[in-house]
């Protein structure tokens, strides 16, 4: 039975049918391949997928457009570690999601403002790693494609300068170079608690810089109790330094992005 038609725009069926008929993009969590991906909002399968949001037609249309190597923009573009180019504003077969920080309770004073920050989907806990002391650990599966950052802390110009050796990332922006030095858990974020693996195999995420920060995005499916690891250097105890021997990857020309 068609319904009643609304002047001008047909009968509710009739609205039905073309709703059904148009495309409508989503962005979800394909358990089959473990990451981030972009569907037709038709194709969701319970199970499959998780729908984390909708994507209007217009950001559709900008996805993924290429970039030259030359005309890289580190403040606009992405580099796609799996199609090997450089992607404004991201890559759409391989897409990011990022996860914000939780935003601490001003009176909360039984644990610092960095483990406030804390994404629910995490905790913070002994790593197991030998010697490594807290390390960040899944509490619910985290995708490939899972973006989280920026990495917070002070600005400083010189190693000297650092509270603590090991938490500080150079930043390199045109002429400028600085360090954001996470040491002091008062003034950093969650991001300060992961560690570094020993070998390629653990890796699961890798830091890169835009818009002069960084941020670490998730390359490898992370199950439920495994520990986040970023590959940072050689030797732990340091300044995070790209461009060390023994390092997992090559990298490629963006510094961080291994
Ligand atoms: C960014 S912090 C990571 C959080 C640190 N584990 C904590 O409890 O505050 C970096 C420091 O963690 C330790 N670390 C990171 N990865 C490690 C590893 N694979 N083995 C041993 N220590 C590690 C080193 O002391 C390093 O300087």
């Amino acid at each position: 039975m068609n319904g009643t038609a609304i002047p001008g725009l047909g009968t509710p069926d009739a609205l039905k049918m073309e709703k059904a008929e148009k495309k409508s993009y989503k962005l979800v969590v394909d358990y089959r391949d473990g990451a981030i991906s972009i569907i037709d909002g038709r194709d969701l399968v319970e199970g499959l997928h998780r729908e984390i949001q909708d994507l209007a037609d217009q950001d559709v249309e900008i996805l993924g457009t290429e970039i030259e190597d030359s005309a890289y923009d580190e403040n606009l573009d992405i580099h796609c570690d799996k199609c090997k180019k450089f992607y404004r504003p991201y890559c759409r077969m391989h897409p990011l999601f990022k996860i914000p920080d939780r935003i601490p309770k001003p009176d909360k004073k039984d644990s610092s403002y960095s483990r406030q920050t804390l994404p629910l989907l995490f905790r913070i806990e002994k790593s197991k790693l030998p010697n490594a002391g807290y390390g960040v650990i899944a509490d619910v599966f985290i995708p490939v494609g899972m973006v989280f950052g920026p990495y917070k802390g002070q600005r400083v110009q010189k190693k000297s300068d650092f509270l603590a050796d090991g938490y500080a990332w150079l930043i390199k922006c045109g002429e400028k170079k600085f360090y954001i030095d996470g040491s002091d858990e008062e003034r950093s974020n969650w991001l300060r608690f992961i560690n570094s693996p020993r070998h390629e195999d653990e890796q699961n995420m890798v830091a890169f810089q835009t818009n002069g920060k960084i941020f670490y995005r998730v390359i490898k499916p992370i199950r439920i109790n495994q520990e986040l690891l970023v590959w940072y250097g050689s030797k732990f105890g340091g300044e995070f330094v790209e461009g060390e021997e023994g390092k997992p990857k090559k990298p490629n020309k963006n510094p961080f992005i291994w």
